[in-house]
């Protein structure tokens, strides 16, 4: 009996870990130390050696799990430096720990402060600096390295961020218009993690186009997948909306939105999450016109998506936002029908290059020049 039941346990432990094994990681905690600085040799003047590093080095095609997989302790430490001694005057310095991560990631320390954005190839930045080896300034008594834990964020770097309620058609836009071959079925959530398409044009350019799925109506409260996918919004330059022409009801004891409730429902979700996200420009595609009276609803309400301030009064009070989106084009498709499709890929890159290169110039290379001086003050040099 004990040993059936043990087999039942060890049968249940394996399907709970395969289900763990394809959950998607877009965060992860590490706790970092420097190694301490080596002690010097008060007698002949000698200067221990510094500590090591601990550092961050983004590559492309390394994955949060792989991290996860390489350190399963979440600890990572850097040697110490050598002590000083009389036939080393000088003490060795501690060797670097250099920890690949996926590109796209934001280095987070306790607080909440940002240590590093690396947001291309081989961008690098330090955790957790090594000690200074024992010298005059400290009685020859090497110093603790840095100590924290650290936030790895990973945001994804995609031009485009595809936003909608459930059963939209995102997926089957995605398949349509760019490289990506997501899961389409007719319940909502079949998408459970972002997914990433590559649109490519006869020129050879190429714009990316995130598909950022659980996104509902209250996810600010935490219904559903809360806003976890929403941040992947951030580092896009367009925001690209999809709606259903015939709205979207979650549940049976959830209320039916129609299209236009549904556009000011997901602009209160992005307001709610980061006000800014509604700057960037956007572009509305209304889908599924190829059901039936879809083009009498269509121009129904038309003249209010023109103008979303014209049919604020009327939209419920628990759905309207108080800053509107910047809606740039409108586009009524069929997605399932590959209807206009090459018109929303000409004007993605019509608003892309005219529009959000314009307007929306983070201040992306400030970031970066400044985290390097803070980098440079502190820590030994990466090599
Ligand atoms: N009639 C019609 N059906 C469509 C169209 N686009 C998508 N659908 C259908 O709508 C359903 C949902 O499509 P998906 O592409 O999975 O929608 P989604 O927004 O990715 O849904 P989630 O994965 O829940 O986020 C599927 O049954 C599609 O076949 C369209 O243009 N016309």
């Amino acid at each position: 009996m004990v040993q059936l039941f043990k087999c039942l346990l060890k049968a249940e432990k394996k399907v709970v870990r395969a289900h763990l094994r394809n959950a998607f990681i877009d965060s992860l905690r590490l706790t970092v130390r420097g190694g301490h600085g080596g002690n010097g040799v008060p007698k002949y003047g000698g200067i221990g050696g510094q500590g090591g590093c601990v550092y961050f080095v983004a590559k492309d095609g390394v994955s949060l799990r792989n991290v996860a997989q390489k350190y399963k302790t979440k600890r990572i430490a850097a040697s110490s430096g050598e002590d000083s001694s009389k036939v080393r005057i000088l003490g060795r310095r501690g060797l670097d720990e250099r920890v690949e991560v996926p590109t796209g990631i934001q280095v987070y320390d306790e607080n909440g402060q940002l240590l590093g954005d690396l947001n291309e190839d081989n961008a690098t930045c330090i955790a957790a600096g090594g000690g200074t080896g024992g010298c005059t300034g400290n009685n020859f008594l090497g110093t603790p390295g840095d100590h924290r834990t650290v936030k790895l964020d990973l945001k994804l770097i995609a031009d485009v961020g595809l936003v909608g309620f459930p059963n939209a058609g995102k997926s089957t836009l995605l398949k349509a218009i760019s490289n990506a071959n997501p899961k389409i079925a007719s319940y909502p959530f079949t998408t459970i993690r972002p997914q990433i398409g590559t649109l490519e044009y006869p020129d050879l350019r190429q714009i990316t186009l995130a598909d950022l799925p659980g996104l509902i109506e209250g996810a600010h409260a935490n219904i559903g997948m809360g806003h976890k996918f929403l941040k992947h919004v951030e580092r896009t330059r367009l925001l690209l909306i999809m709606v259903d022409i015939f709205g979207f009801r979650l549940g049976a004891q959830h209320a039916k939105r129609n299209c236009l409730e549904n556009i000011y429902a997901l602009n209160k979700e992005l307001e709610l999450y980061d006000e800014t996200l509604l700057d960037k420009p956007c572009v509305l595609l209304v889908n599924k016109m190829d059901l039936k009276g879809a083009s009498d609803v269509y121009k129904a309400i038309k003249p209010f998506i023109n103008n979303l301030e014209n049919g604020l009064e009327k939209c419920p009070e628990e759905i309207r936002p108080s800053k509107l989106i910047n809606i740039e084009r409108i586009i009524p498709i069929s997605a399932k029908n590959e209807k206009r499709i090459d018109v929303v890929k000409e004007e993605l890159r019509d608003v892309l290059d005219n529009v959000a290169e314009r307007k929306y110039v983070p201040d992306a290379l400030e970031l970066r020049e400044q985290l390097k001086r803070k980098v440079g003050e502190r820590g030994p040099k990466i090599t």
